[in-house]
């Protein structure tokens, strides 16, 4: 699936949200609702659009959004029942190939990550590979709560980034 975004522009809403729902994981109220936007002049357009509703909503809206995130190595990765999207960010950045060491860290790291901030560790797992992961949530567990709140914010659009991309042809094609 390739669409261009006139293509993407013509869908009813019941296709837009089946075909970009996940664009934000587990959060297709926020692809539903900008539906009403349409049409966007450009993927970029989208994607702002998509920003600006996240950055509308109170603080305890953009925590709700960190805790539809599943945690990195974590049990929906074992079990296999993460998204499509997340089992291919996982697998690219090495999350399924842990040592017994690095997977005991991680999951570790992840629980006192999620009982500092009451939501959990949020990283654009395509941008990284499994030591920087790890030291990042190593680093990050000693911030603020508002400092992590928005730091993981950031990374869910920079997934949103990489997820549009993947779904809708850029404007500069051939
Ligand atoms: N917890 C977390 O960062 N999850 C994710 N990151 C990412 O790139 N895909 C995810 O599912």
């Amino acid at each position: 699936m390739n669409m261009d975004i006139a293509a993407v522009n013509a869908l009813p809403y019941e296709d837009f949200v089946d075909i970009l729902g996940n664009v934000v994981e587990k959060c297709p109220i926020i692809t539903a609702a900008v539906w009403s936007g349409r049409p966007f002049l450009s993927l970029a357009a989208l994607e702002a659009a998509i920003s600006e509703f996240i950055d509308a909503l109170p603080e305890s809206g953009k925590e709700g959004i960190l805790r539809c995130h599943p945690d990195l190595a974590g049990r929906d990765l074992q079990s296999g029942s993460l998204t499509r999207e997340s089992h291919e960010e996982q697998a690219g950045s090495g999350m399924g190939a842990l040592n017994s060491g690095e997977a005991s860290r991680m999951a570790r790291l992840n629980q006192e990550y999620k009982e500092r901030f009451g939501f959990p560790f949020v990283i654009c797992a395509r941008m990284h590979d499994k030591e920087n992961i790890l030291r990042q949530l190593s680093a990050r567990c000693q911030n603020e709560r508002a400092v992590e709140r928005a730091r993981g914010i950031e990374e869910v659009k920079k997934i949103c980034h990489l997820r549009l991309q993947s779904l809708v042809l850029t404007d500069n094609r051939v």
